[in-house]
């Protein structure tokens, strides 16, 4: 809705839909009623727009462009409608202002704003171009760069920038509400001709055309199979061409390629999955709404190898006092030269900004060799090598040392928070906080409980992740947690391809075609070979611990290819040597090209187990590798490891490079119909009858024998039995 209400002379329409002022179909109706209004009314002298709450307005309402009647569309006439009021229309912005609430905003004659206010046209993010006119106004108010900057990556600015730029006329710091009002009285009778933007030229650039051609360069790399990034840029570039009314024409035209896109729809699901995913329970009955998370007042990170410096990196980021340990002095000394490195890289690019670093200053970031040290941490993190021994070794002593309440979290990709837990004589307290590499990039922090983590030290994890501005998702313990058990039967068959005839190039091709900013065998070049092979070793699959006799490809009468270890044997770690799947410049090289060696090897291989060659097309690569993981993904909801299929998506989108336009691997599955996907499942898995991986999980059995129902449904078909928590 929104709230009319008038003053002496001027009208003030005050949007109001909690908990952002969403424009709905409802608030667009009310905000146009408002506006007759106030013109019909010759008491009113100029109008005055804000939204309730201390927010303008969040822009259209995301989820009407998914429902039949979509809300959208009546936003664009009366944008127009406000331009072309013969009474000065002023948008009072406080909080945030983005997508359609910007349009409103550009609509109006004169914008002021709260120092603290943001601003932005964020359509791109979910798959659309803002669509209500602002692609022909932003250009003509703040010119092209400014605005294909801000059209084609969807960013948030600031007041302060939007006042350089000339988005708004002015900043305040007090009540914007009155600045506005003020700000109406004085305009009243002044003429409005060159405060409405539609009227004015886009400004020119002395070379346009040169200009636009290395823009959308720029656009296209960056969009990475996006459409919506392109299309942005195309409405922009209307707007240099076109008079105003044929631009609006072009951007609706765009817009409805768009709005009928699955792209917008996988990412608009993906923004709602980000916030769902928020609101946490457990088989056990905790959750979200009942558990209170405990203050992190200063923390501890043990261990600063490749992870523990970026965990450190993140921590100093959001102003958490740190204490940093390390075994000697030499890994120390070591660690923390590394962990300023990326501090003072952080600090650069935070320069200008409003937050500064504050570490060099021992009180906030101290380095020590001393356990002792931790006595007043209200939180550490444990990131040492991934070495079960090790880790309960620590925690043992974590659990004398620390204080009681002190929450103990361990940074494993893979390794049982119980056995861990079992370590301690706090076991409430530990929990596992799987960051993704490199730590302080990463947005993914994958948060595992185990049997006896307490409610309050999931939500104390949960909300370290919004402290570091991470998506937390809460999830179960077994071996790999979500992310990596999705991961191994993905990598499996990558290799399984390369045995039956298939090179890592095509490959990693196919995967990189689909979306995924790098295939799976550049993939391990870049983690490192070794990686794996020591779990394996540790797992008794490879290496001295291997029975005698074992059959070279088979493992547990299921298939198995010792080809990855056969690499590492030759010292092919992937990157780090210089050498893995693909052959690099040097140690330490990043340009990875395909290597002679490897097929040579491939094929001696293939004869010493006689393999048979054979060709293995594109729709094989992609929906082996994608089905096995999908598979995967039902069988881990059907245990009840994850609460739904959202979180499995937000874990792949922000931790393992998954195309956000694609929507995250369940998304992906309920577009391609689950019907289709079990049958090429069943087809595959006839062909390779030892490979578990491809045999379809009950779950995704039962949802095509119930009809194939919509994702938002499929975890009502679970019943509470089947959790294995
Ligand atoms: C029929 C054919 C028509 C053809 C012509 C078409 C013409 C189209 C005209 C206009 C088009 C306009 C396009 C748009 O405006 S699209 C929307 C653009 N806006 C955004 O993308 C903003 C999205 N929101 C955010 O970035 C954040 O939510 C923010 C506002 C910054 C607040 O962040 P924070 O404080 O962290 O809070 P949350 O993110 O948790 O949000 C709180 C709850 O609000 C829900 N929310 C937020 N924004 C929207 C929205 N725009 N629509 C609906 N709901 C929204 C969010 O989901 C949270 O709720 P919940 O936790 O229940 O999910």
């Amino acid at each position: 809705m929104a709230q009319y209400a008038r003053g002496s002379t001027v009208a003030v329409i005050r949007l109001c839909n909690p908990p952002v002022n969403a424009l709905s179909r409802a608030v667009l109706q009310a905000l146009e009623d408002g506006l007759k209004k106030a013109d019909a009314d010759p008491s009113v002298k100029a109008v005055m727009i804000c939204g309730e709450n201390g927010k303008f307005s969040a822009g259209a309402d995301i989820r009407g462009f998914s429902s039949p009647e979509r809300s959208g569309g009546a936003l664009g006439p009366i944008v127009s409608l406000i331009e072309s009021s013969e009474k000065p229309v002023v948008a009072a912005i406080e909080g945030v202002a983005l997508g359609g609430g910007l349009e409103v905003a550009l609509g109006c004659h004169y914008r002021i704003a709260h120092m603290k206010a943001r601003m932005g046209l964020p359509e791109v993010t979910i798959g659309l171009l803002p669509g209500a006119e602002g692609t022909q106004r932003l250009p003509r108010l703040i010119g092209v760069p400014a605005a294909l900057e801000m059209i084609t990556t969807g960013k948030h600015i600031p007041a302060t920038e939007a006042l350089k730029l000339g988005l708004v006329d002015e900043i305040v710091e007090e009540n914007t509400i009155e600045a506005a009002i003020r700000l109406a009285n004085k305009v009243i009778g002044q003429p409005l001709g060159p405060r409405r933007l539609s009227l004015k030229p886009v400004p020119k650039l002395p070379n346009m055309e040169a200009f636009l051609d290395k823009a959308l360069v720029k656009v296209k790399k960056q969009a990475w199979g996006c459409l919506a990034p392109e299309l942005c840029f195309q409405a922009v570039r209307a707007a240099t061409e076109r008079p105003f009314a044929e631009g609006v024409r072009r951007e609706r035209e765009l817009f409805q390629v768009l709005l009928s896109s699955g792209q917008a729809q996988a990412l608009q699901y993906a923004f709602f999955a980000e916030r769902a995913v928020r609101r946490w329970a457990t088989p056990s009955g905790a959750s979200w709404s009942s558990a209170a998370p405990q203050p992190v007042r200063k923390a501890a990170v043990i261990g600063l190898g490749t992870m523990g410096r970026g965990i450190v990196t993140c921590l100093v980021k959001a102003n958490i006092p740190l204490v940093a340990l390390e075994q000697d002095l030499e890994n120390l000394n070591k660690g923390r030269k590394a962990v300023m490195v990326l501090l003072e890289r952080e600090a650069m690019k935070m320069e200008g900004g409003a937050q500064t670093l504050d570490f060099h200053n021992p009180a906030r970031l101290q380095f020590t060799v001393d356990f002792d040290q931790l006595r007043d941490v209200d939180l550490v993190i444990e990131a040492v090598f991934e070495n079960m021994a090790l880790k309960k070794e620590i925690f043992h002593k974590l659990s004398k040392i620390c204080k009681p309440g002190a929450l103990l979290c361990t940074n494993t990709s893979a390794l049982n928070i119980d056995e861990i837990a079992s370590a301690t004589n706090h076991p409430q307290q530990v929990i596992g906080t799987h960051f993704f590499s490199p730590a302080h990039v990463m947005r993914l922090l994958e948060i595992i409980y185990g049997r006896h983590t307490s409610p309050t030290a999931i939500a104390t994890a949960m909300q370290l992740a919004k402290a570091l501005k991470k998506v937390g998702v809460v999830v179960g313990n077994c071996f790999g947690f979500v992310g990596n058990r999705m991961m191994f039967p993905y990598i499996q068959q990558a290799v399984f391809l390369l045995e039956e005839g298939s090179r890592p190039e095509a490959v990693d091709q196919v995967l990189e075609d689909f979306g995924f900013k790098i295939g799976p065998f550049r993939m391990s070049d870049l983690a490192g070979l070794d990686v794996g092979w020591r779990s394996r070793k540790d797992q008794g699959l490879t290496g001295p611990s291997l029975p005698a006799g074992t059959p070279a490809r088979q493992r547990h009468g299921q298939r198995y290819s010792p080809l990855p270890d056969l690499l590492c044997e030759q010292g092919r770690f992937g990157q780090k040597t210089g050498r893995g799947w693909y052959q690099y410049e040097k140690a330490g090289g990043r340009t990875a090209t395909p290597d002679p060696w490897l097929l040579n090897f491939l094929s001696q291989y293939r004869d010493t187990h006689g393999i048979k060659t054979r060709f293995i097309d594109q729709e094989e690569i992609l929906e082996r590798c994608l089905f096995s993981l999908i598979n995967e993904g039902f069988a881990i909801l059907a245990e009840g490891i994850a609460s739904g299929p959202e979180h499995l998506d937000v874990i792949y989108i922000n931790g393992y490079g998954w195309p956000k336009h694609r929507g995250g691997p369940m998304f992906y599955a309920s577009t391609v119909g689950l019907p289709r996907v079990l049958a090429k499942l069943q087809k595959y898995s006839e062909a390779h009858p030892d490979v578990p991986g491809l045999r379809p999980s009950a779950f995704l059995k039962k949802l095509v024998a119930v009809g194939n129902p919509p994702l938002k449904e499929w975890m009502s078909y679970l019943s509470q039995q089947s959790s294995k928590l």
